[in-house]
């Protein structure tokens, strides 16, 4: 071998030695760090003291309140200097104290085409460098690092900002390091070796989700990296590291544009607040900043304060009638995106509805004037310029109306009423001169004048002129002109009903789901809202969850991000109907060419017996691949009355409890959840129920609904009453194959009289029915 070092670093003991070296450089680094903390904190503490002295000395006149002022800048100046040399060195601290237990995680050795020398690299979570800033670990997201993940030995390629380099890699060895204590190491051939894992995947589970640096993936690599695509798409099965990708993909582009790119500008769409909560270690324990979070409800909850919205599929209480799910097909599709676009163009020349701006109870600017203004300007004005010319009119309006009002007799009340403390806060300074009362009279009244009709003004910034309910419902009536409305088995007086329904809705100050994103849409068009262009980055975790309509609403609103969308084709259990197209709509947002689409097949989550078992649940389902990793076969049991599934659940749970694996009993409803709970504690068997999206999950058993159950996994899982008359028909197998797939060792199966037909497709060597 051409490096002399190499072969004294070959045996463990070697490395051993080599790791002490680096832990020790690291201790030496953090004790800098902490001085320069400590160095940064008395200075603040010194400039403090100087600046309160000096400050006191020169409370003077107008020269030395100057000089003050200047001082006062150049302390808070310096301040600002301390303060950011204490940030830094915090965080390097915060980076430091991470890396010293475990530095890093890998090796390479290799040799870049045309150099003489062979390289060794360490990677770890962080990068560091000694004194004289060579570097002893790099960054797992390092451009150099990228081969770690993404090849065999021998030659590879990676890209570099300044485009491709090659390599010839002769050594790639992994490390289990725990507290600085080498625990094992192995070397391999392969991206990254099955036997890592291994070693992973088989530690329980935990209620927050843990990064997976050391063992991603090559598939998963491609995500994390990619910069090239405005969509990327991601296909995955259930367990296949989405989410876990997504989260190491932030932590990369943020590595990779530092100084351009804050976690402010990056977003990310997830289902449901116990998912948020479940994630959001991940990214500070990878020592970087959450990116916003928030679910699509949130997003457009906010902009909604006075209405509540109502969803009623969310939560598998109340069935949908046949024909509420055609019209919800219709609002929220893409083809209803263009029809609104289609339908606010023709405003343009005609067709938008007015209120009233009022002033003390009666109209002032009224709708018939406002209306003549808004359609005064010429064609070449569209919606946001006619908005904005309309509005400067308005103020102008209102404006010469102030004259006109002084002389009004409500002002000269007013004046009149005016006790000596309001008179007084009325005036500029206390002792404000008039030169003549008259003068001192027109002063007043003009104040009082331009108090009252405030209202007004804001009522003409904020738009209030427009009629936006009014307005969606006549757009409504007009969407047969745009849709053929029997393309989805719909009669006009069917639609028709519905709009009543949307309008009975406004009146009771709620609004429907499928509504929202279109009247927001609407507004939007109308007021010429052209969306936040600072976002970067978009990401929507379970998009299958998603309706086209609000993904192009979306786009809308974050015009300028690129965006990565995760899903599973599969596992659509809010919106069954238009999961398939889904793909195919959403594409039509994106320029073809920057659209890339990644497929993850494989299933990491769950042991091989269950990935087997839960994949043969899907009909069409997209292709799944298990990983090897040996466990029992899920089991079913089925009993005629209840109670008797009562003991059986109670045995099931001692068995998992012996096994110190900890479980998840899914219901399908929460009131199910809540019935089951009452039963578990009155067997003093203590379990925690999870009935909404704002708990946090707790150690131990527990119990949820279905609809909390996305995303989440679970060391073992029991589903609860998975009958026929739960479970009954094809419009919940992607639902029952979403919850079966939380489980990562262990799945139970529980029903009264009769299991699910849904299941009847399962090979019966896949699973052991205990009946
Ligand atoms: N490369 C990896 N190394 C180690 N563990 C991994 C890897 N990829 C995925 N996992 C583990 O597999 C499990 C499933 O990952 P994740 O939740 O990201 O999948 P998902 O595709 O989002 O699943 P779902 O669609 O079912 O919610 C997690 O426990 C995760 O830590």
């Amino acid at each position: 071998m051409s490096n002399s070092r190499e072969p004294i670093r070959n045996s463990q003991a070697a490395e051993q030695r080599y790791l002490d070296d680096v832990v020790q450089k690291i201790r030496q680094a953090e004790k800098k760090a902490q001085s320069s903390i400590e160095q940064a904190e008395t200075d603040k503490r010194s400039i403090n003291k100087q600046f309160g002295e000096e400050v006191k000395l020169n409370y003077g006149d107008y020269a030395t309140n100057l000089e003050t002022a200047l001082s006062i800048h150049q302390q808070q100046q310096m301040l600002a200097e301390r303060e950011n040399s204490w940030q830094e060195s915090t965080k390097r601290l915060s980076i430091l104290r991470r890396l010293i237990g475990n530095p890093y995680f890998a090796r390479l050795d290799f040799q870049e085409h045309g150099e003489p020398k062979r390289e060794t690299i360490y990677i770890g979570l962080s990068s560091f460098s000694d004194k004289n800033d060579k570097f002893l670990i790099y960054d797992w997201r390092a451009p150099i690092s990228s081969i770690y993940y993404d090849g065999k030995l021998g030659d590879v390629t990676y890209q570099t900002p300044d485009g491709e380099q090659s390599v010839n890699i002769s050594l790639k060895r992994q490390f289990l390091i725990k507290k600085g204590q080498i625990d094992s190491m192995f070397d391999t051939a392969e991206t990254i070796g099955d036997q890592m894992l291994l070693e992973v995947l088989g530690e329980k589970s935990s209620t927050q989700m843990k990064s997976i640096v050391t063992t991603i993936q090559k598939e998963q690599n491609k995500i994390i990296r990619n910069t090239s695509a405005d969509l990327l798409f991601v296909q995955g099965a259930a367990g296949s590291g989405k989410t876990s990708a997504i989260l190491q993909r932030v932590a990369y582009l943020l590595y990779r544009y530092r100084g351009n790119l804050t976690s402010s500008q990056v977003v990310m769409f997830s289902p449901n607040q116990l998912f948020n909560d479940y994630i959001e270690n991940v990214l500070p324990e990878l020592g970087e900043q959450n990116m916003v979070q928030m679910t699509y409800q949130q997003f457009v909850g906010r902009r909604l304060p006075n209405y509540t919205i109502v969803d009623p599929t969310a939560q598998f209480e109340v069935p949908q009638t046949e024909t509420a799910k055609k019209i919800s097909k219709v609002k929220t599709e893409l083809k209803f995106f263009k029809a609104l676009q289609a339908y606010s163009r023709t405003l343009e020349s005609h067709g938008m509805f007015f209120r009233d701006l009022k002033f003390q109870g009666k109209p002032y600017l009224t709708k018939e004037k406002i209306e003549e203004i808004y359609y005064s300007f010429n064609q070449n004005y569209h919606l946001g310029n006619r908005v904005d010319a309309t509005k400067e009119r308005l103020v102008q309006l209102l404006n010469n109306r102030v004259e006109p009002e002084l002389r009004k007799s409500w002002v000269s009340k007013t004046i009149e009423g005016l006790d000596p403390e309001q008179l007084q806060a009325m005036y500029a300074r206390a002792d404000q001169e008039f030169s003549s009362s008259d003068a001192e009279y027109k002063y007043l009244a003009r104040k009082i004048v331009t108090q009252a009709l405030k209202p007004v003004n804001q009522g003409i910034n904020r738009m209030r002129f427009f009629n936006i309910n009014k307005q969606y419902l006549h757009f409504l009536a007009q969407v047969p002109q745009f849709l053929d409305l029997s393309d989805y088995g719909l009669t006009a007086a069917e639609w028709q009903a519905g709009l009543l329904e949307t309008q009975e809705n406004f009146k009771a100050h709620a609004i429907h789901l499928d509504d929202v994103s279109p009247y927001l849409f609407l507004f939007d068009l109308m007021t010429g809202k052209r969306g936040d262009r600072r976002m970067r980055f978009v990401f929507v975790d379970e998009i299958q969850d998603y309706t086209p309509f609000q993904l192009a609403y979306l786009q809308f609103q974050f015009p300028k991000a690129k965006y990565t969308m995760l899903g599973d084709l599969n596992q659509a259990i809010f919106t069954k109907t238009n999961s398939r197209s889904l793909l195919s709509q959403v594409q039509k947002l994106f320029d073809r060419d920057k659209t890339e689409v990644v497929q993850l097949t494989r299933s990491y989550r769950s042991t091989k017996p269950i990935t087997e078992f839960t994949r043969a649940i899907l009909k069409n389902g997209k292709k799944i691949d298990t990983f090897e990793r040996e466990g029992d076969l899920p089991n079913a049991i089925v009993r005629d009355d209840q109670d008797q599934l009562g003991e059986d659940l109670l045995a099931q749970l001692k068995i998992n409890d012996d096994r110190g694996v900890t479980t998840a009993i899914i219901c399908k409803t929460k009131r199910e959840s809540e019935i089951l709970t009452k039963f578990l504690q009155s067997r003093d068997y203590p379990v925690t129920l999870i009935r909404s999206e704002s708990q946090r999950l707790a150690a131990g058993t527990l119990v949820l609904p279905a609809y909390l159950a996305k995303g989440l996994e679970f060391d073992a899982v029991i589903l609860w009453e998975l009958s026929a008359a739960n479970y009954p028909d094809e419009d919940d197998r992607q639902l029952v194959y979403t919850l079966a797939s939380r489980a990562m060792h262990r799945l139970t199966m529980l029903a009264t009289n009769q299991l699910t037909p849904l299941l009847e497709i399962v090979p019966e060597k896949l699973y052991v029915n205990e009946k």
